[in-house]
């Protein structure tokens, strides 16, 4: 079906999300029952590209929209205090005003900024006043394998430096081994430490093994009160993928049918292309409706799309692409 600008490109600024997934028990029948057939995943994934229902008018403000949905992310190891304050200048004015003026739009800004535990309160200062969320990485970002009680002390500390999101990282092992329990009750703990706080389960979906893996840790991580559940770090081998997007957001399609709670998706690491993102943002509407694509349940994790999206908007306004820019959106 297609849509209108008006209808659901408008932009929302983004709001402190209270968490809204109070989980349940773990159901482990549940669990053992999910199947996944694999090749029609895959099938359906190659189709996605050729067949996103984004009208090539409505695109621009689709592109907005992309903006309005990015945790603009910094993860290196040579971030500084420097570089994160860029970062939240450009979050709080992603494009350049008069670009955004001949666009119809004003008060644009990215969904939320995403730095490690250690930049929190520099986000925080430079966000203050501007209702952009910090969030935070945490529990031993990448891998996850510090001792528990350290992780889970990371979340705290995230939490009263001011993080207002939390993304935590699971233990591999748990899903290679059908440890559910373990990831279970992991997630518990986590969750319980956030606190307030909003809490996205990065699931490290291309160390997991397989689809049906992917598949079971989105459903455990869910059940124990995840508010999102997140592709990756940005620092596996395969990072988010349509195939893997298709089982996360079917998993949270069923979790919503079966619980009537509503948890978010966040593709990361690896989406830099804006034709990319409107396929993301075309498959959530297809198999989620437009209710998730809003910033309290949709978010890229991204450090470069922002740069693309820019010179695709650039190139709409002005007709020229800036230096270097040779992708076009088909
Ligand atoms: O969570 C966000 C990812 O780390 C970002 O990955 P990226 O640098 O490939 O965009």
């Amino acid at each position: 079906m297609q849509t209108t600008i008006q209808q659901d490109a408008t932009h929302q600024l983004p709001q402190a999300v209270e968490p809204r997934n109070p989980g349940m028990e773990l159901d482990l029948d549940w669990v053992q029952a999910v199947q996944a057939n694999t090749s029609a995943i895959e099938r359906r994934a190659k189709t996605l590209p050729g067949r996103r229902s984004v009208k090539k008018e409505h695109q621009a403000a689709w592109l907005l929209k992309a903006i309005s949905l990015i945790d603009l992310t910094t993860l290196s190891g040579d971030d500084t205090e420097g570089r994160v304050k860029r970062l939240c200048a450009k979050a709080k004015q992603p494009v350049r005003e008069e670009l955004l003026e001949t666009l119809g739009m004003s008060g644009l800004t990215t969904g939320a900024i995403c730095v490690y535990h250690d930049m929190i309160e520099t986000a925080v200062t430079a966000l203050d006043g501007t209702g952009i969320p910090v969030a935070a990485v945490s529990t031993g970002f990448p891998a996850g394998l510090s001792p528990f009680h350290l992780r889970v002390e990371e979340i705290r500390q995230s939490v009263a430096a001011g993080a207002a999101e939390i993304d935590i990282v699971i233990t591999r092992r748990h899903v290679l081994q059908g440890n559910w329990q373990a990831l279970y009750d992991e997630m518990k703990a986590f969750r319980e430490a956030c606190g307030d706080a909003h809490v996205k389960a990065i699931l490290a979906t291309g160390e997991l093994g397989t689809l049906r893996n992917v598949y079971k840790a989105s459903l455990v991580c869910m059940m124990a009160g995840a508010d999102f559940i997140k592709t990756s770090t940005g620092k596996e081998s395969v990072n988010a993928t349509l195939p893997v997007s298709l089982v996360m957001i079917r998993a949270i399609r069923d979790y919503y049918d079966r619980t009537g709670y509503r948890v978010g998706y966040k593709p990361a690491g690896g989406i830099s292309k804006a034709k990319d993102a409107l396929v993301y943002l075309s498959l959530i509407k297809d198999e989620l409706g437009d209710r998730w694509l809003q910033p309290d349940l949709f978010r890229f994790g991204a450090s470069s799309l922002l740069g693309d999206i820019e010179r695709q908007l650039e190139h709409r306004v002005t007709g020229k692409y800036s230096a270097g820019h040779r992708h076009a959106i088909g």
